[in-house]
């Protein structure tokens, strides 16, 4: 099998390449890799030299193209390939193409048969998901799958990652010019909060701190809307929410999905506080059953301070695939009406992960 790898060397398709030398998923593929900017230099895995990935002929000759480099190349790209007549697979992080017709939105664990369907009816398009829908499937799916969920509001709390690696360096940078404007009080133990506080404030209010990327600070902040606005008062990022969440479940009757999301200072685990409607009430215990069962990564979290502290938190996930679900109890509202909190790394299940596995799908075929 001919696999093109484009996008491979930015932040989703490094953490894909990790993931899949580590998998080894490599094995019985030829894998040709392809750049934008750097054509000629070496490819990893010694696989000769890098291509340009807007050479349409190369890229007719490959079986799979895996592409992480971005909506902009997929618009330029995927229709010249459809007009030279590939019939190819074509698996892609970014959004452009989720929500076609004949476009799949994959994520696995929750959605192997609609994939399977697709690929049965000769389906070539495969999109990862947006990372905040992603990674709530992959902790409620239980709950989605046993048809409990009457509707489901999500408010995130969503890492720098998500809007990419400058930001996630200028996040940093942020931190350390706060920290700069009061390290002469810190370090004298008899200083005065309100005057730190005062300094932390006015230097975020200053228009010293580097906000190119986000537009404002996020250090000591939190941003209430990501991506532009479309309809109806929701960002695009809370738009997704809803439409994406019913496309890949296949769901025939849609279910309400809706909330607030919100960019938070944290590196690259995505959160979120979820309320939801059950259609009954059911009894807690199988409600932690239906979660804890669904699939091998998602990690059941009791409901007390101890554990939620130590176990549902970007520190305690970043970099792993387990999605730990917690705060699982009836809200004051009725017994029908449940809170949760799920955290997990936005990279991996949120944007790498489901690709790697869409091409071992292919090569069971
Ligand atoms: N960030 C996220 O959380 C998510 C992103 N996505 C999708 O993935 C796409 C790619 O996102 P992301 O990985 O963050 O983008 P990056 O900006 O990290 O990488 C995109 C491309 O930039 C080029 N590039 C230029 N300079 C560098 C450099 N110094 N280091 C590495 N690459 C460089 C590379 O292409 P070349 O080799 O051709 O120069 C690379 O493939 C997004 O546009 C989005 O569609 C999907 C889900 C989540
Ligand atoms: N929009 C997401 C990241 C992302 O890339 O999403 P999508 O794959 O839906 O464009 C965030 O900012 O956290």
């Amino acid at each position: 099998m001919k696999v093109g790898m484009v996008g491979w060397r930015g932040m989703v398709g490094s953490v894909l390449m990790q993931r899949m030398q580590e998998e080894n998923d490599f094995a019985g593929v030829e894998p040709v890799f392809f750049t934008t900017s750097q054509v000629g230099q070496p490819a990893p895995l010694n696989a000769g030299t890098l291509k340009d990935a807007s050479d349409i002929n190369e890229l007719k000759k490959l079986d799979v193209i895996i592409t992480c480099q971005g909506g902009d190349y997929t618009k330029a790209v995927r229709p010249e390939l459809k007009k030279a007549g590939w019939n190819g697979y074509w698996i892609d992080a970014a959004s452009t193409l989720r929500m076609e017709d004949d476009a799949v939105i994959i994520l696995d664990p929750i959605n192997r048969n609609v994939i399977d369907a697709a690929l049965s009816k000769g389906i070539k398009d495969y999109i990862g998901g947006n990372c905040t829908v992603s990674l709530m499937l992959m902790g409620l799916g239980g709950l989605f799958k046993a048809g409990v969920v009457e509707w489901l509001s999500s408010m995130t709390y969503q890492a720098a990652s998500g809007a990419g690696a400058p930001n996630m360096r200028e996040l940093l940078s942020q931190m350390g010019v706060l920290h700069g404007s009061v390290a002469q009080q810190l370090a004298t133990p008899g200083s005065a909060i309100l005057e730190i506080d005062k300094k932390v404030t006015d230097t975020l209010r200053s228009g010293e701190m580097p906000t190119k990327e986000f537009g404002f600070p996020l250090a000591g902040n939190v941003l209430p809307w990501i991506d532009r606005e479309v309809e109806d008062g929701q960002s695009r990022e809370e738009w997704k929410g809803y439409a994406e969440t019913n496309k890949i479940l296949g769901a025939a009757n849609p279910i309400p999905v809706d909330g607030i999301c919100v960019r938070v200072g944290a590196m690259r685990c995505h959160s979120q506080a979820i309320t939801m409607k059950l259609t009954k009430d059911i009894p807690i215990g199988e409600i932690e059953e239906m979660i804890k069962n669904d699939n091998q990564w998602v990690k059941f979290v009791a409901n007390n301070k101890a554990d939620s502290l130590a176990q549902l938190t970007p520190a305690a996930v970043s970099g792993s695939l387990t999605v730990p679900v917690g705060r699982v109890r009836k809200m004051k509202m009725g017994p029908q009406y449940l809170s949760a909190f799920t955290c997990g790394d936005q990279l991996l299940w949120g944007a790498a992960e489901p690709l790697r596995r869409m091409l071992q799908i292919l090569k069971e075929r």
